[in-house]
């Protein structure tokens, strides 16, 4: 759908997060068809996911719990492209929809937030750390077994206030969540990716348009990233062989360095008491294959109960 502007309508979620990535592609979007930002109209859509706040979104019954509704909205023609967090979609999208393209990576990495501790081993024994992760939990007791993880949802500023008030030790956030919402400061510690591997898509932004709208992915390819698709084309890739079961905590991470690339990733039991980590790299040409062929061998790997089995 073109606004009474004439410039497509973006679709995002309500959020602060959503919204302050909406309009970084509003503002993107504005300069490819040389209009005032306030001529891209952004269309404020709830999902389902947007409605759960009190359980873990893997029991609330699994994937596009945050795209549903945007997916709707695009294939209706009510908007024209929707603005996601590239770790929010779904390895599958509905017929009819695309990927058009990545906004240039933010940082990937994973935040420490805690009161006392400067990281995850000054933790204090027993600590409680809240997230709603399943990702983030598994990795923290892997690397700290005695700590005990608590479920916590809500927008990033309630999970502040948590910490804060000392009814939690420590959170873990993506930092670059906390710097799309000027909130970097509040960071304890940026975790290394050698041991706490983000989550698949972590810091993408992602776009996605109706396949045939030929015209509008055209001029999203003006500002969108090739190396960041690159990226997540083998993560994607990897997540999509292991996606079976949404109670198993994944993470990877793939960089891209011109002409090649290199990928590490993990499947792990949800208490962080089991896991397969694999690495590959190979040239950018075969990065599906390469995030396939990872996802492939930890299946082969995985001992049964790793898989849900
Ligand atoms: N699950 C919510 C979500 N989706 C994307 C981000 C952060 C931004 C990003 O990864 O690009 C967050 C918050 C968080 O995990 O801290």
């Amino acid at each position: 759908m073109i606004a009474s502007t004439g410039a497509p309508v973006i679709g995002t979620r309500g959020s602060p997060l959503a919204l302050a990535q909406a309009r970084q592609v509003q503002a993107l979007l504005a300069g490819a068809l040389g209009c005032p930002a306030e001529a891209v109209a952004l269309s404020v859509i709830k999902t389902t996911g947007d409605m759960i706040q009190d359980r873990a979104l893997s029991e609330a019954g699994g994937k596009g719990l945050f795209t549903k509704e945007l997916d709707s909205a695009l294939l209706d023609g009510r908007i024209a492209l929707a603005v996601h967090s590239a770790k929010d979609l779904p390895t599958v999208l509905p017929k009819g929809l695309v990927i058009a393209g990545y906004l240039a990576r933010e940082d990937v990495r994973d935040v420490l937030i805690s009161r006392g501790a400067r990281s995850i081993a000054e933790l204090p024994r027993g600590a409680v750390v809240g997230s709603a992760s399943l990702r983030r939990q598994a990795q923290v007791r892997r690397l700290r077994p005695d700590v005990s993880v608590t479920l916590l949802r809500g927008n990033v500023g309630t999970r502040l206030a948590k910490v804060e008030s000392g009814e939690i030790d420590a959170t873990l956030l993506a930092l670059a969540g906390l710097r799309r919402l000027g909130l970097a400061d509040k960071a304890t510690a940026v975790l290394d990716t050698e041991d706490f591997l983000p989550a698949i898509g972590q810091g993408a932004i992602a776009i996605v348009t109706r396949a045939d709208d030929l015209a509008l992915r055209e001029m999203l390819m003006r500002f969108t990233d090739p190396a960041t698709g690159v990226a997540l084309e083998v993560e994607r890739a990897f997540l999509r062989v292991l996606d079976g079961s949404c109670r198993t905590p994944i993470a990877g991470l793939a960089r891209v360095q011109g002409a090649s690339l290199s990928f590490r990733g993990m499947l792990l039991a949800p208490d962080g008491s089991d896991w397969v980590a694999v690495e590959r790299s190979g040239p950018v040409a075969e990065a599906l294959g390469l995030g396939e062929d990872a996802g492939r061998e930890v299946v082969a790997r995985a001992r049964p109960a790793l898989l849900g089995k």
